[in-house]
């Protein structure tokens, strides 16, 4: 917990002491709201006070336990949710502090968006009191053995027979078997399926159908299903307190209103209609769960980033030359410029991340209008920032486990697990580069319809500024210009722009579309990340004019901002060079500033990172830890390794001391 009660010193009071801003401001400014700082206080706190959520074991837990250990975790958090009539947004709140991968992620997560997103309001109706009183627990199965990206690939079938009102779910190949669906494994009764409906002899692609697939009394699974978890995964605790499954069907048979009826109907008589929609409707919950990942990016970036800067300031290495004390890693230039992009960059992600929460809320909102205009912005925005950052998550934690130096590679850093869970964020609800190349197919499409004079919209709107971004000039003459959000947003729209229609006009030259667009995927990687990147650094931008209270704070973000975009402009200068969008003299003064931007920031880094409001608890991190008190921590944490539970480890008499003994007569020879 924070520092504050009686006997406690806190290691970092300097650092603290130096801030320039008002951290209780700030801590609103992250959490978007007064209500939203202290609501998040409060179930972090009842998280972190009760015995049964203790989670520092957890990496020494074997596999079966760490399971059990997770359903008794779910139990008691529903207890309490019930008990304490907690609101959904408490709930949520409770959940996300317990902070250990489970089957009630994908309940809540994947499951009940499902039904809500495709289910019919009678369906609904039905469905959702059962998920909601957890009468029932459900998962996503959609990906199979042979088919994850590719959705249009899956080969599990539900034939319609009408003689009888129902669907016959069939797995007909090894490689149609679900593979991966997250609390298939061992605790979900339920499962929204994706499988090929057929009917009438015609297959009609890919629907979602509602599939029962354990008894309700025992738990078995029911007969023709055959289910199991699909082995261990990368790191220890980490995500393999998920029981990912696999799942196969022998000719299951489901009434016919099991099938999600909200875009597209089979009639009794085994008639396919289809609403008058878009297909692509079919994909919202992916949509939906798109966008929650780019909040939980900034959530992931800032523990990590909040370890490796208290650490930093603690943790200290040589010393002048003249002799004296030795320096905090922190005052290390190198150290700053591998970790305050970092830190800028978790700001950064939670106000983009923000943003598209309203996003989706618009378009959601329009959807039940019949309006689907928006829906391509929707696919790009959230396929795109998904993408873009968590493969920068990912790279960060790891970052910061280098920052902490040796003792980062220890489990009690916490950032190993941290790392391990993160990972697969890269992967899951699409992986990053089917995901930006969907991107850049749109972008693709844009910059084409632009000579029809067809304006673009939302966030490609700067795209219809053509004729001035293709050959504008940076006005930038001295480091401190940089500083300007106007050349920011320019360089990075010019940037975002050259390379898309640089892209294009390659690929017209290509023998056909289809050719050129697959010769040119490395490039329109990259144009996609610069278009995200330019939606990332406007919508920082656009924060920090808004209207923000607090001594300091603003200021503070302006900096963030600048650092982060600077940090790209940087990171990216070959793009910005080669595209002609500035001068290596004005990289080079971007460079200047950022320097300076660190300088700035130094002061102010512990009390940013305190701004996240975290627990001790939530971090799990004996190098996080708010008073910096971390040598007595991390010597008390190895002792409780079971390692160290008998000063002569088991093994002793049959492998060492044989072995020892040998030596010992060798050695008389
Ligand atoms: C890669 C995908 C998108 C390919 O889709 P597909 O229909 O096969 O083909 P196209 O690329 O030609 O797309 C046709 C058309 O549809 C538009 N579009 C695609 N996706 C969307 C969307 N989500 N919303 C709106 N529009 C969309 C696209 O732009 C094209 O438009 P045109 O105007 O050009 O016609 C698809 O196969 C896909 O999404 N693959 C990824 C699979 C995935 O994400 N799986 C997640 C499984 S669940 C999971 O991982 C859970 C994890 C656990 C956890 O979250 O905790
Ligand atoms: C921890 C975890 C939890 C998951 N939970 C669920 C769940 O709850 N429910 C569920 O249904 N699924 C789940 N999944 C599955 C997940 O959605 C898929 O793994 C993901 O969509 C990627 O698909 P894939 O595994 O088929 O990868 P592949 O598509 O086989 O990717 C392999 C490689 O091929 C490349 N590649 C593929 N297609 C292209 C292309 N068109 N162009 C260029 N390169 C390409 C990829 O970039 C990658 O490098 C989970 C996965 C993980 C790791």
């Amino acid at each position: 917990m924070e520092a504050g009660g009686a006997g406690e010193v806190d290691h970092l009071a300097g650092e603290r002491a130096t801030a320039q801003f008002d951290v209780d401001h700030m801590k609103v400014a992250w959490a978007g709201s007064r209500h939203a700082v202290d609501v998040a206080d409060r179930m972090a706190r009842l998280v972190a006070s009760d015995p049964v959520f203790r989670k520092d074991n957890r990496t020494m837990l074997p596999r079966k336990e760490l399971f059990k250990d997770t359903l008794r975790k779910a139990a008691h958090a529903w207890k309490r949710i019930v008990e304490l009539r907690l609101t959904e947004e408490e709930a949520n709140l409770l959940r996300l502090y317990v902070d250990q991968p489970g089957y009630v992620d994908l309940h809540w997560g994947m499951f009940v968006p499902a039904i809500k997103g495709q289910g019919t309001e009678e369906q609904q109706k039905k469905w959702l009191p059962l998920a909601y009183k957890f009468q029932i627990i459900g998962c996503y199965a959609q990906t199979e053995l042979g088919h994850g990206s590719n959705v249009q690939g899956l080969e599990t079938t539900a034939t319609f027979d009408p003689k009888t009102d129902e669907f016959v779910m069939h797995s007909p190949t090894l490689t149609s078997s679900k593979w991966w669906p997250g609390g298939l494994g061992k605790a979900s009764t339920h499962a929204v399926v994706y499988a090929r409906l057929i009917t009438e002899g015609k297959d009609y692609g890919i629907h979602g159908f509602i599939v029962q697939l354990r008894s309700l009394e025992d738990h078995s699974p029911l007969p023709g299903v055959t289910l199991g978890d699909i082995g261990g995964k990368f790191g220890s605790g980490a995500y393999n307190s998920m029981d990912n499954g696999v799942l196969r069907f022998d000719h299951v048979r489901i009434p016919r209103d099991q099938m999600l009826m909200r875009l597209s109907q089979v009639t009794k008589e085994g008639k396919y209609v289809h609403s008058n929609v878009p297909k692509q409707l079919l994909y919202g919950t992916m949509v939906f769960v798109r966008q929650t990942i780019v909040a939980d990016a900034s959530k992931a970036l800032s523990r990590a980033t909040c370890i490796a800067v208290r650490y930093s300031a603690m943790r200290k290495q040589f010393g002048p030359q003249t002799g004296g004390p030795e320096t905090q890693v922190l005052n290390y230039k190198t150290q700053q410029s591998r970790l305050f992009p970092l830190l800028a960059s978790a700001y950064a992600f939670r106000f983009v991340g923000e943003w598209l929460k309203w996003l989706y809320t618009d378009v959601t909102h329009k959807l039940e209008a019949k309006d689907f205009s928006t829906l391509q912005e929707a696919h790009a925005c959230t396929a795109g920032l998904k993408a873009v950052t968590t493969s920068a998550t990912a790279d960060g934690i790891e970052e910061c486990r280098k920052l902490c130096g040796g003792h980062g590679y220890l489990n009690s850093s916490g950032l190993p697990e941290l790392f391990a869970t993160y990972v697969p964020a890269c992967t899951y609800e699409g992986d990053n580069v089917v995901l930006l190349l969907q991107v850049a197919r749109i972008l693709m499409k844009t910059v084409s319809q632009l000579a029809s004079g067809k304006q673009p919209v939302g966030t490609m709107a700067y795209m219809g500024n053509v004729q001035y971004l293709m050959q504008c000039k940076c006005g930038v003459n001295t480091a401190e210009d940089w500083l300007s959000p106007a050349a920011i947003r320019e360089v990075f729209e010019a940037r975002a722009l050259r390379m898309a229609v640089n892209c294009a006009q390659n690929i017209n030259r290509a023998p056909s579309q289809e050719e050129g667009l697959y010769e040119l995927s490395p490039d329109l990687l990259e144009v996609a990340v610069a278009h995200i990147q330019l939606i990332i650094v406007t919508k920082f931008i656009e924060k920090v004019e808004q209207d923000i209270p607090g001594e300091g704070v603003k200021e503070q973000l302006r900096n963030l901002c600048n650092v982060y975009a600077l940090y790209l402009v940087h990171k990216h200068l070959g793009d910005f060079l080669s595209t002609g969008c500035m001068t290596a003299r004005q990289g080079a003064l971007a460079n200047q500033q950022l320097g300076k931007l660190y300088a700035q920031l130094r002061p102010n880094a512990v009390a940013l990172v305190d701004a996240f409001n975290y627990t001790d608890h939530y971090l799990g991190s004996v190098l996080g830890r708010y008073d910096g008190n971390v040598y007595p921590a991390l010597y008390d944490e190895a002792w409780k390794d079971p390692l160290n539970d008998s000063p002569v480890p088991d093994g002793y008499r049959e492998h060492l001391r044989p072995l020892l003994k040998q030596q010992l007569k060798l050695s008389r020879l």
